[in-house]
């Protein structure tokens, strides 16, 4: 199907809301900048200007109007109108810099039929709420100049040109429309209205996703492991805080620069771009397994909610009646993640974090309760083994002053899948976009400076890999030898704990925050499972 803009009937021009569009006459490219002067007008005093970095995507005109529409994104967080789609018609296509923005078919992951669904959700809390506005400004007019209108009701039936959209109404919805989707793809599927009338029977089913990470997750632990079903694909617009998986997933498309903190290309844009054009791959997952006696601890809603559905009361012996405790604490033996399994000064940090006291102060607070954290400079007393890539044997992590003694005490200890946690901060850079490697960041026990140290270089672009200091010996006479930040590609990593204080036993998955028992452990391992795939610009596969 070419991606036309559809003429209406009432309007001569393309159907694009209400928004209005440019009409140039002249058009010309320089120094990353498109621009552009109307008839009569002099291109050497342009009319106006279109940045490289901003475009989104360009199509043919409708039949019957010659040129091309440039659609553009213009961003302004803190203004009234935090984001504009521009829309500018050129007579021509310039090879440099529009032909490789022109789509000129609808990617099969967009073309709405019976055996293909497309549901957008809105995630309204995440990051700083801006969701529902970048929907209503840009994604629902971007996805109209291709012909498809959005719909709210369940039952609506799956035609071609519609999709349905939903807006979050409390921290559920995401995981509760995942869990409805039960068997997409098998026979005798349900709708993606989650009516349970199996009116529709999707083949497949792209989500487009306008949250940050917690929304991915929730979507992940929703959906379960049916494994005759096909995953349903996820296109992710970073509207949330950290984006940690967008951001890993885009990163060889951000320079340097902006790798280590600098703004320029919008994140959006390129996730508009990935959305129109992107490629569909299966998403890496991990699995987190807990020792018994582990608790929930914290957690959005969706997880808590998900973990006590799939123990009936959550308390794991099927009694009907389980204490508060067990309700709020439900226990809990594994977790499925996809970006980070953490236990030390980064667990403790989103930990600790999450209080009301905390949370009051926005996104402050972690900087607040990392300052707190570091004046303790805690050693948490673990030991943690490792299985290499390809090898059967755990191996502990040793200790630098002895020999073949595992380190007993640890700052850090952080397992991922992902380059980065924020756009700006590397935690991994040896890892490449759905790679699938699981990679180990790690180091003994420090003072708060030095846990400070290594967290500033992670935003230089990952420098902290390879930093070195030294330490002194606890015995062998206080003799200084060499220590460092430990980086290594591992299959399985398990970390036991030897704390008697609760507070040093929490682990972090992906946010979700679980307790473990004194000698209690943590494994995880790479996942086999499918249960989701996702959009990704097809330069990263
Ligand atoms: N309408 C709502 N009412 C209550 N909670 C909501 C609502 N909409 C979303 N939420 C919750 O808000 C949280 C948003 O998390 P999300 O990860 O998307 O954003 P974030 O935390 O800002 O970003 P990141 O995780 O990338 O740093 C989720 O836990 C979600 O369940």
């Amino acid at each position: 199907m070419a991606a036309q803009v559809p003429r209406t009937a009432a309007d001569s021009q393309p159907a694009l809301g209400t928004a209005p569009y440019d009409h140039a006459h002249h058009v010309k490219y320089q120094d990353g900048e498109l621009v552009w002067a109307a008839q009569g007008g002099d291109i050497e005093q342009p009319q106006g200007r279109v940045k490289r970095d901003d475009i989104v995507v360009v199509l043919k005109a409708p039949e019957g109007t010659p040129g091309y529409l440039i659609y553009s994104l213009a961003e302004a967080p803190e203004g009234e109108q935090p984001f504009k789609l521009s829309v500018l018609l050129a007579p021509q296509l310039l090879e440099e810099p529009l032909a490789e923005f022109l789509l000129a078919d609808m990617p099969a992951h967009l073309a709405v039929q019976a055996s293909h669904l497309l549901h957008v959700i809105v995630s309204t809390r995440s990051g700083t709420g801006q969701a529902t506005a970048f929907f209503d400004h840009v994604l629902r007019p971007l996805l109209a100049a291709l012909g498809l209108e959005a719909h709210t009701e369940p039952d609506h039936p799956a035609v071609p040109g519609s999709y349905r959209v939903s807006a979050t109404q409390s921290p559920r919805t995401v995981r509760d429309f995942a869990r409805s989707l039960g068997a997409v793809g098998t026979s005798g599927a349900t709708s993606v209205s989650g009516n349970g009338k199996g009116s529709n029977v999707p083949a497949a089913l792209t989500i487009v996703l306008l949250s940050g990470d917690g929304g991915v997750i929730d979507l992940l632990n929703g959906v379960g492991s049916s494994s005759s079903a096909a995953p349903p694909t996820v296109a992710l617009l970073p509207l949330g805080t950290g984006n940690a998986l967008f951001h890993s997933l885009h990163k060889p498309l951000y320079s340097a620069a902006e790798v280590a903190g600098a703004s320029g290309q919008s994140p959006l844009v390129l996730g508009l771009r990935t959305l129109l054009r992107g490629a569909s791959a299966p998403l890496p997952t991990f699995r987190a397994s807990f020792s018994p006696g582990s608790r929930l601890v914290a957690a959005p809603e969706g997880i808590k909610a998900a973990v006590v559905a799939e123990d009936g009361d959550g308390d794991g012996d099927g009694d009907a009646h389980a204490s508060d405790d067990e309700h709020d604490h439900p226990p809990i033996d594994h977790l499925v993640g996809a970006i980070v399994a953490s236990y030390g000064f980064h667990a403790s940090l989103v930990w600790a974090s999450d209080t009301t006291a905390y949370r009051a102060h926005g996104a402050k607070r972690f900087g607040m309760a990392a300052a707190e954290l570091l004046k303790e400079a805690h050693a948490y007393a673990a030991t943690v083994a490792v299985r290499r890539p390809g090898s059967t044997e755990e191996e502990l992590l040793l200790a630098p002053d002895s020999l073949n003694k595992p380190r007993k005490e640890f700052t850090y200890v952080l397992a991922t899948l992902v380059s980065s946690l924020e756009r700006a901060f590397t935690i991994s850079p040896a890892s490449r976009p759905l790679d699938g490697q699981l990679r180990l960041v790690h180091f003994g026990a420090v003072d708060g400076e030095r846990t400070m140290d290594v967290m500033r270089a992670a935003y230089r672009g990952g420098e902290h890999v390879g930093m070195r200091w030294t330490t002194q010996t606890q015995s062998d006479g206080g003799k200084e030898i060499e220590d460092g930040v430990g980086y290594d590609a591992v299959d399985e990593v398990r970390v036991t704990v030897q704390e008697p204080d609760p507070r040093w036993r929490k682990v972090c998955i992906d946010g979700t925050i679980v307790e473990l028992e004194d000698g209690g452990w943590m494994a995880v391992a790479r996942s086999a499972e499918q249960r989701l795939r996702v959009l990704v610009d097809p330069s990263v596969l």
